[in-house]
């Protein structure tokens, strides 16, 4: 780029920018008088409504009135709303309006047409625009392209034109910081200088620099079923936020930010991507944990949480992998389909201390429709007829003696309410009159049994599920003893009020698919990271809830916590038969960009299949190791490491394997340094010396790891890996492994042969 280019560059950015500050001074004008507005409408609709209630007798054009006055009141602060949006993009563009540049030349045009790209689109007063949205269809050439003919999916089909040009920009406050060609897809610079940062409370938004891969996860509209397999630090949370703001901007007319929703780890997870959408000048998806979801929906019984399951005994076994598996749940699904009236546990309901619909009349209900029907359709018939007989009841019970007792002992008040709006002289005789009254009062009294029908109370989803469990054969793996402890202890923490977690979603699949409620067909997208986590059988009782959203599914195969590590393809070959979609498609991201290059290749020389992770170029210190011989020295050396490591870095974290070794280190540290111990509950990290047990670390990164007592006896089998290689890859700059004893196996002999992992000087 010569001179007089980057002079003209700067003349346009400062043209631009002063264009923006012109139309913020005039947001800020429009903001005011919309904010005038919508007091006064408000102020006038409340002295309306108070005056219009006085007069009784203008009831009806009182509610038209009304009707007109909301009306009004939402328009303005809609108004109100939209102003205010125009404004904070204005002023978010005002800071770096943009970041790329392409030149394109559409064949037959005499020349290129310069096209500037950043966070939000921004015309003149004649309607050209000075920056395009990075969303748009062309902007996706800025990504995706090298120089030369190019292609880009619009609304209408794909187009075709020429990428003359390339350019990238750094601009702050502003003023060009930096501004580059580049014939490559988006240049390794302008990465190199953002991943040197140091790390940040906050995930960032990656507008400026998305590479190839990553758009093509965040430009996908075709999938019902995108899994996303991206190796540690690949950019999978970055590409599904960025992703979805680009669906609500691709989908605006159809899709809102409450019809997405979000599956994050913990937390403190949700916390720490909080300002990404936000920051793209996009609302926020919903999010949830599992442990919430599952909370919600089994109320009344404790859910234990993965983390608990963990700490009981990080390593799976056969009958808990059993019933996590497609066949289980698909073995489930056949069984309340052969389900004969006989089998089904209803369960009598009860007015008064008495049996008001026996079991025997509830299913001779259910007996008499047509085995025919769908499950659902039966089920619902069955509540119906239910709520009809209770109708009829009403008319007999309003006889019986407890309710002429009732009756009786009515003050005059309370009879009157049950007259309500009637008169006397509207009732044939006082009998009538007497007769309707116990009516009513036997109605209310019996809104007891109506809400339990309606709650379905009369059919017992537990004991149907222990019904199931108890006509299961025991499998090759598994005896029929440990199946029927298996059985006893779901029916022993019942009895408690908890649930395992491993009964969790098989038992929401059973009490969903037998009565067909509880589906939400709101949500059009779901999001789930860290996917490696879940259970087959949770993603079918998410995809059985779920019925209308597409999902996708984030997660590192690799990474899992919670069970042993498996291939990306097995995982996907696994869902693509447990979830009926139409169009399933699997990305892979192979480059990891958080940690350093001597980390990535450290802590990919650990994994079985590692030779596909590409790390990304970015030059550190070794990662170093210190063997110590006890629990003292362990503690000594962690202190030595902290404080250098704080001379250069913002982030000190000490990832522990369990909850009980992290606040051990915690209580060991708390006097010397300011450090904080993190507990599920948390929501900041605003410390610089972090203690976390791991599973608390997923997703999250940090400027320097010190991986806690990763010795042969705390991590002895292959279990461990994808508990190793998570806090490994949490590092961002420099990583430390520490061990009472001798280093665990798990890290090859070859890696300090190569010296990819060097001894700490502090104990060499
Ligand atoms: N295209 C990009 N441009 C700039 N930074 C990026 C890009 N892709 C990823 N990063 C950065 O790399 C780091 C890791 O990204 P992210 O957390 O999204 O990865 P991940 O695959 O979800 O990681 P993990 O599975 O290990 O938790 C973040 O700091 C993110 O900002």
């Amino acid at each position: 780029m010569n001179q007089q280019e980057e002079q003209e560059e700067r003349d346009r950015v400062n043209r631009v920018t002063t264009f923006l500050h012109h139309q913020i001074k005039k947001a800020k004008q429009a903001v005011k008088k919309a904010q005038a507005e919508s007091d006064r409408v408000q102020k006038n609709y409340g002295i309306n409504t108070s005056i219009n209630y006085l007069e009784a007798d203008d009831r009806i054009e009182t509610k038209a009135d009304l009707q007109q006055q909301r009306n009004l009141v939402n328009r303005t602060v809609e108004n109100e709303a939209i102003v205010k949006k125009q404004l904070a993009t204005y002023q978010q563009l005002s800071h770096s309006p943009y970041f790329g540049r392409i030149d394109v030349q559409d064949s037959g045009a005499p020349t290129p047409e310069p096209l500037y790209i950043g966070t939000a689109s921004l015309m003149d007063d004649n309607g050209e625009f000075l920056i395009h949205d990075w969303r748009a269809p062309i902007s996706s050439v800025y990504y995706n392209g090298t120089l030369g003919p190019v292609h880009y999916q619009t609304p209408n089909g794909e187009r075709s034109t020429t990428l003359k040009k390339k350019r990238q920009f750094k601009i702050k406050d502003g003023q060009i910081l930096h501004m580059f060609d580049t014939n490559e897809t988006v240049g390794d610079e302008m990465l190199q200088e953002t991943l040197g940062n140091k790390s940040s409370d906050q995930l960032q938004n990656i507008v400026a620099t998305i590479q190839r891969e990553q758009n093509d996860i965040i430009r996908d509209v075709r999938s019902d079923l995108l899994v996303v397999q991206g190796v540690a630090g690949s950019g999978k949370t970055s590409a599904l936020l960025q992703r979805i703001a680009f669906l609500l901007y691709h989908s605006r007319n159809e899709l809102s930010a409450n019809q997405i929703l979000l599956f994050s780890p913990n937390l403190l997870f949700s916390n720490y991507i909080k300002d990404v959408l936000p920051s793209l000048g996009e609302r926020n998806m919903r999010q949830v944990t599992l442990q919430a979801f599952f909370a919600q929906r089994l109320e009344g019984l404790r859910v234990q949480t993965r983390f608990d399951r963990y700490e009981a005994s990080p390593v799976h076994n056969s009958l808990t992998a059993y019933k996590e598996s497609q066949v289980f749940i698909d073995k489930l699904r056949a069984y309340l389909r052969q389900l004969s009236p006989r089998e089904i546990c209803f369960t009598g309901l009860y007015f008064q201390g008495e049996l008001f619909f026996s079991a025997a009349e509830i299913r001779s209900i259910y007996a008499r429709l047509n085995p025919k029907l769908p499950l659902a359709d039966k089920f619902l018939k069955t509540k119906n007829t239910l709520i009809k007989h209770l109708k009829a009841r009403i008319n007999e019970e309003a006889h019986e003696d407890w309710a002429l007792d009732e009756l009786d002992n009515l003050s005059d008040e309370q009879y009157h309410n049950y007259l309500g709006d009637h008169d006397p002289a509207d009732f044939f005789d006082f009998d009538e009159e007497r007769d309707f009254v116990a009516r009513k009062l036997v109605k209310d009294r019996l809104h007891v049994v109506y809400n339990a029908i309606y709650n379905d109370q009369f059919w017992d989803q537990y004991s149907q599920y222990e019904h199931f469990l108890g006509q299961l054969d025991s499998t090759d793996q598994i005896t029929l003893a440990d199946w029927q402890q298996n059985q006893r202890a779901f029916t022993d923490t019942l009895e408690y009020h908890q649930i395992r977690l491993v009964d969790a979603a098989p038992v929401l699949f059973l009490q969903d698919y037998f009565t067909g409620e509880n589906h939400n067909r709101h949500i059009k997208y779901l999001f789930i990271d860290e996917v490696q986590d879940y259970s087959v059988a949770e993603l079918m009782y998410l995809k059985l809830t779920f019925p209308r959203a597409k999902f996708n599914l984030i997660g590192d195969s690799e990474q899992a916590l919670f069970k042993d590590v498996e291939t990306a393809e097995a995982l996907l070959n696994r869902l693509k038969t447990a979830l009926p979609v139409q169009h399933p498609r699997l990305i892979n991201l192979n480059r990891s960009y958080r940690s350093t290059y001597p980390i990535t290749t450290l802590a990919s020389s650990i994994l079985p299949a590692g030779d596909h992770i590409e790390a990304f170029n970015r030059a550190g210190a070794t990662p170093t190791y210190a063997e110590v011989p006890n629990e003292q020295q362990l503690l000594t050396t962690t202190q030595a490491i902290i404080k250098t490591e704080l001379q250069d870095h913002e982030t000190v974290a000490i990832i522990t394997k369990t909850k009980d070794e992290a606040q051990h280190v915690y209580q060991e540290l708390r006097h010397q340094f300011d450090c904080l111990l993190v507990t599920d509950k948390a929501r900041t990290l605003n410390k610089s010396v972090l203690i976390l047990p791991v599973y608390l670390a997923k997703g999250l990164e940090f400027d320097t790891v010190i991986a806690w007592n990763v010795s042969t006896a705390n991590f002895p089998t292959h279990h461990e890996l994808g508990i190793l290689y998570t806090m490994m890859t949490r590092a961002m700059h420099h990583l430390v492994l520490l061990s009472q004893g001798p280093l665990t196996d798990l890290i090859p002999e070859r890696a300090l042969h190569q010296k990819l992992l060097v001894k700490a000087k502090s104990t060499s």
